[in-house]
């Protein structure tokens, strides 16, 4: 008794305890906000969903089927690519095995079918898009299903950064439009984004969010913007990882410290399970994955320092785990247990010499520093633009979507452990040091935070007044 006493003390000393606390009720307050119309998704009806189609085996399609046959779902699962559509038939069975093994379930095996034709989809209640990161392809594929599915089908996305508007407008009911966001791996992290565009029903996205539900998963109603709420702060996290190894750091370095700050996996190993072309694809779509360029504009892409280390991985077939090589090696394609890589240092020091980067060496305050404090800075934006319903929603998102340590409460509860003059002072004081990244000034909201007394997290909503919501 004493002793438990002692580790609440201490727990309660180092703001643990407040945290898990504030994590708790963080859970029961997301994503219950009004549409700016004044419509509710939340106390609209959803529709009943039995029966659902999953377009794309890969990485995250395999993970959604499966997440969708272990909630009683039927599932039609399409796949184009025969190789992958027959990888997928052997990968889905052993993932619900291994599920029903660890929660004494079963599931029917003949409630999922598989098909390599787009038809198949013709009498289902909601599709989840899951093909590749290209609105080229998207668009078609939203229009073929605006043609095929029954009139009152949702049809959802789980495109990671793409403009869930613009699909919409390739169907003939922009309002049953939603984004589905999973996380990898989609059968187990626990985090749905569900993307509210802005002509979706309160119905549609009430349907969705009743889904994820079903599936186990914690939903989360955000805004359409590039990468809605989660990646749109993971992007400049990773930017600062990239500019770090530009620096002297390596995927090692910056990863060491991210785990032991709590992550279970730092940005690099995670990179590699997502895979590196998701991202590829999208800066190569908006003409930023140039590496042809030479001198001091290979560095720079509109104004800003730009790293092209990502991009070169890339263009070397390094997608991460799937292709057995990343920012680590792994033993085979499909393989989990990252390695260092020889090969990914030799080419770190040859792409430092060709920039004439001399290589520092960084320490785990600085990389903290860097990657948090930057993805902190981006949630204030979120908030000040109603992308996020509020702080709680944005800690959801980053604790059950990317194990961001629930012990620390999620970014912007840890923002507010730390002290925001201190995120701010430190963001200043990065910023200085990179004036040609503009992401490191400390953003309106937080200034207008520190400017009105730093309040606690839960008088946030005070000052932020959700003038912008796109909820
Ligand atoms: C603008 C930028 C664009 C970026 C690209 C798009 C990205 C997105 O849109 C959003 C994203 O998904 S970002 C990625 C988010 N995911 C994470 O951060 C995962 C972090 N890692 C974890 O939580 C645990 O390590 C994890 C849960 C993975 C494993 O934890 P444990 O080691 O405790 O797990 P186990 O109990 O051994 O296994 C549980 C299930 O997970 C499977 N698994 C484990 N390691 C894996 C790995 N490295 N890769 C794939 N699956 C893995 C494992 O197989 C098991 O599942 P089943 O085998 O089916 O039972
Ligand atoms: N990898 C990740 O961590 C995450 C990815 N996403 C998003 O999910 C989507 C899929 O990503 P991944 O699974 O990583 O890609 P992937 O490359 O692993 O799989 C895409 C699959 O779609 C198939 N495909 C392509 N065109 C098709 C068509 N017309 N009909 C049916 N299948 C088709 C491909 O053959 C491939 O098997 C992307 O929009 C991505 O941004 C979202 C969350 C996380």
């Amino acid at each position: 008794m004493e002793r438990e006493k002692e580790l609440m003390a201490t727990l309660f000393h180092s703001g643990q305890a407040r945290a898990l606390q504030y994590f708790f009720f963080a859970q029961r307050a997301v994503g219950r906000w009004s549409t700016p119309s004044g419509a509710r998704w939340d106390t609209s009806q959803p529709r009943p969903v039995r029966k659902a189609a999953v377009i794309g085996l890969g990485t995250m399609g395999r993970g959604i089927t499966v997440a969708l046959a272990q909630a009683g779902l039927s599932v039609v699962a399409v796949e184009t690519h025969a190789k992958q559509l027959m990888e997928a038939t052997k990968a889905v069975p052993s993932m619900l095995k291994r599920g029903a093994v660890r929660g004494g379930t079963t599931i029917e095996p003949d409630s999922i079918t598989y098909s390599q034709n787009l038809q198949a989809v013709a009498d289902v209640d909601l599709v989840i898009e899951a093909v590749f990161e290209d609105m080229a392809l998207k668009e078609k594929v939203f229009q073929q299903l605006s043609i095929i599915c029954k009139p009152d089908t949702l049809l959802c996305t789980n495109t990671s950064s793409l403009d869930v508007d613009h699909l919409a407008s390739q169907t003939r009911h922009p309002e049953l439009v939603v984004g589905m966001h999973f996380f990898a791996p989609a059968h187990v992290m626990k985090l749905l984004e569900v993307v509210y565009g802005r002509r979706s029903s309160p119905a549609a996205v009430a349907t969705a969010m009743q889904l994820g539900k079903k599936m186990g998963k914690v939903s989360v109603a955000v805004g359409n913007c590039r990468g809605f709420a989660g990646n749109r702060m993971l992007k400049r996290y990773l930017e600062q990882a990239f500019f770090l190894l530009e620096e002297g750091a390596t995927p090692e370095l910056v990863d060491r410290a991210l785990e032991e700050f709590g992550f279970p996996m730092g940005v690099f190993r995670m990179s590699d399970l997502s895979g590196l072309d998701v991202g590829w694809r999208v800066r190569k779509a908006d003409g930023l994955a140039d590496t042809s360029l030479t001198g001091t504009s290979a560095r720079v892409r509109q104004g800003c320092r730009y790293s092209s280390l990502g991009d070169l991985l890339c263009e070397h077939g390094r997608f991460g785990q799937k292709t057995g090589r990343g920012w680590y090696q792994y033993d085979k394609p499909g393989g989990r247990v990252a390695k260092s890589d020889p090969w990914l240092h030799n080419f770190l020091d040859e792409y430092r010499a060709r920039h004439g980067l001399v290589p520092r060496c960084i320490d785990q305050q600085e990389v903290l520093e860097r990657c948090l404090f930057v993805l902190i800075n981006e949630g204030f934006q979120i908030l000040e633009e109603g992308i996020a319903a509020g702080p709680e929603d944005i800690d959801a998102i980053y604790v059950f979507g990317y194990g961001w340590p629930r012990h620390r409460g999620g970014p912007m509860f840890y923002a507010d452990m730390v002290g925001l003059e201190r995120v701010v002072e430190r963001l200043e004081r990065y910023h200085q040091a990179h004036p040609d990244v503009p992401y490191l000034q400390p953003s309106g909201l937080l200034r207008r935070l520190v400017a009105n007394g730093s309040p606690p997290i839960h008088k946030w909503r005070n000052v932020i007044k959700n003038r912008n919501s796109q909820l």
